[in-house]
């Protein structure tokens, strides 16, 4: 069973919204937030031109040059202009910039504000391991690309489909568990701590944290992020120091797979990558664009069995995703029905969630 893939087309749907008004406001974005040089500033006013126009060729990413953003698949835009965006800030080429992530001062911003103090207070005092998944979901609402064009989206919404319990039950003694982080700040930490909990209570001798190679999709964690939150959370917490132990006596690895920044779905997976995959107990997918490219970036049949369409992912796979774009899948048809007539744009809004198992 398959279904059509997203593209940036029809106007005003979400993948047009993304293209046509976040990626703009997001060049704008990263220009104020680093004091570029000429060069990189007119980089910058090249890639705000062209995005209105035909995708220019880039070594590695000639599948579409030529074509519209809009007529293409909305994974591959959406990657192929952080690529760019990168390329623009010259991060890549060797020079004073290169390496420098153009989202660090909303990254760094973002670890000092007042919402993640009071996470990591409320985190403090709060044990139980089912509020630590629950604030892991829905940290994943705090992604700073989505409040650009969503603005602040905070606390819990509703929850659309709950196999917590299936996931507790495999996080039984586990040997390996992948965690395939999403977002950096405040969704990563109570991903640590989520982690800190596998490993302190053994459900998990050893935890697998996937983040981006490279800076991607505003908030994506890098380990850079990683080292950045575990200093934060250790001014407040001691599983700070306790993460920071375990990764270096190596119960907590850290990688950073090329793949991870690839504009295509998990199908496409490289085998290296597969096996990581395969040796965990259960990989554990955080967010909405891993959950885009597991599921297939598709205009799915919302009813449509979570079981099927990640059949062929190699081994079990949890998903904890809030719902910011239009791919829904495995969500009941009772449900389905009540949010069209609602008239809300649940899927995207992101103020829904599931967290599903296969
Ligand atoms: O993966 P995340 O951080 O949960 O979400 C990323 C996201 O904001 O970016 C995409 C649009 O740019 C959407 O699919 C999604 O809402």
């Amino acid at each position: 069973m398959t279904a059509a893939e997203i593209t940036g087309n029809p106007p005003g749907s979400f993948a047009w919204g993304v293209l046509h008004d976040r990626h703009p406001r997001l060049i704008a974005q990263v220009r104020d937030g680093l004091p570029y040089p000429p060069e990189i500033g007119r980089a910058l006013d090249e890639l705000a031109e062209e995005i209105t126009g035909e995708i220019r060729p880039l070594p590695g990413w000639e599948e579409y040059a030529g074509r519209s953003w809009y007529d293409v698949p909305f994974l591959w835009a959406e990657s192929c202009f952080y690529r760019k965006l990168l390329v623009a800030v010259g991060y890549f080429a060797p020079g004073p910039w290169q390496g420098v992530d153009p989202f660090e001062p909303v990254k760094s911003a973002e670890l000092r504000t007042p919402e993640l103090a009071d996470d990591l207070a409320a985190f403090a005092t709060r044990s139980d391991e089912d509020a630590l998944l629950t604030a892991s979901l829905w940290g994943n609402r705090a992604d700073l690309g989505f409040r650009l064009s969503a603005g602040q989206a905070d606390g819990d919404g509703a929850l659309l489909v709950d196999q917590s319990p299936l996931l507790w039950s495999l996080l039984t003694d586990a040997d390996t568990v992948c965690v395939v982080a999403d977002n950096s700040g405040r969704e990563l930490v109570p991903d640590l701590l989520l982690a800190d909990h596998l490993l302190v209570t053994g459900r998990a001798a050893r935890i697998l944290l996937h983040v981006k190679p490279c800076p991607y999709y505003v908030s994506d964690a890098l380990l850079t992020d990683v080292v950045a939150a575990l200093r934060r959370l250790s001014e407040s917490h001691d599983a700070g120091p306790r993460l920071e132990r375990a990764m270096r006596d190596g119960r907590l690895q850290v990688r950073a797979h090329p793949f991870s920044c690839a504009p295509w779905s998990y199908h496409r997976m490289p085998p290296d990558l597969a096996a990581d995959f395969a040796s965990a107990t259960v990989t554990i997918m955080k967010g909405d664009l891993n959950y885009r490219r597991l599921v297939g970036d598709r205009r799915w049949v919302p009813t449509t069995p979570f079981e099927e369409v990640t059949a062929y992912f190699p081994g079990r796979v949890a998903a904890l995703r809030t719902m910011k774009c239009d791919v829904a899948v495995g969500i009941p048809a009772d449900a389905v029905a009540r949010l069209d007539a609602s008239g809300e744009q649940w899927r995207s809004n992101g103020a829904h969630a599931v967290i599903h198992v296969r």
